[in-house]
């Protein structure tokens, strides 16, 4: 089956509201380039949220970095699922290997996020990726395997075919280095395969599977092109309203 190509921006901790501003007047001078055949959005901090909703073109969809498990209550600094949703944000990172390695995030922790964003009504971006460490001791498979099973463990079939699966190499992430787009699909494939064994061929058809690190315009068509890889999470390079929309056009002038 063919999955329609996605682009998501991660801003990480950048941008004040008058920067996001710029950015989405910026995009949206230009929004005659985000066709119709991709899915597009940004993942922005939530101090942008409510901004971006009014101010981005409408083909961008809204998407946050991160989620409390909990519905309301005595958690201090923690955002709600609800919460979420009241500003139209359609995705939620979890599990990015930033918090992972900076905030202790486990993978139990990942997926108690993952089935509270699923049960909002938001789409779960569930991210996995080995380290350097783990790559050249030769545990890519075992650790992205663990992180993908752990990660869905709280949902059912029908919800695991709704969610995307971002598969960023550590070592890849705001590097500069990208894993070969051979790599990046063999893992991508094997991560297809653990849907397959998990779930069913159906499911795993269905799952749209990034690929992140050190993406951009020059380099996204040709990860896009291969058939396992159904687009791209992109921190440095979605900060640019025009490097985002170079990333679009390369999408679509690509060969998929
Ligand atoms: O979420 C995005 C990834 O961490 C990739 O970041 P990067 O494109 O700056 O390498």
């Amino acid at each position: 089956m063919s999955r329609v190509p996605m682009l998501i921006g991660n801003w990480k901790m950048n941008k004040t509201l008058q920067e996001a501003r710029d950015f989405a007047q910026r995009l949206g001078q230009q929004s005659m380039h985000l066709k119709p055949g991709c899915e597009y959005a940004i993942c922005a901090p939530y101090t942008s949220l409510h901004l971006l909703r009014v101010m981005l073109p409408a083909q961008v969809q809204l998407g946050a970095q991160n989620v409390y498990h909990e519905v309301s209550g005595a958690y201090t600094g923690e955002i709600s699922a609800p919460m979420l949703v009241d500003f139209g944000t359609k995705f939620v990172l979890a599990g990015h290997s930033e918090r992972r390695a900076i905030f202790g995030e486990s993978n139990e922790m990942i997926a108690r996020k993952v089935s509270t964003i699923m049960k909002a009504g938001m789409t779960p971006i569930l991210c996995v990726g080995e380290t350097i460490a783990e790559r050249e001791a030769g545990q890519t498979e075992h650790v992205v395997k663990e992180q993908v099973l752990s990660g869905l463990a709280n949902l059912e079939s029908g919800e695991v075919e709704t969610l995307v699966i971002a598969y960023e190499p550590v070592w890849a992430i705001g590097t500069g280095k990208t894993a070969s787009v051979d790599d990046a699909g063999q893992v991508i494939g094997w991560i297809r395969q653990i849907l397959v064994d998990q779930f069913s061929s159906s499911v795993a058809n269905h799952v749209r599977i990034l690929y992140g690190g050190s993406v951009k315009a020059d380099n996204i068509a040709s990860f896009v092109g291969h058939p396992e890889i159904d687009g791209g999470l992109v921190g440095g390079a979605s900060l640019e309203a025009d490097s985002f929309v170079g990333m679009a056009k390369a999408i679509e002038g690509g060969q998929r």
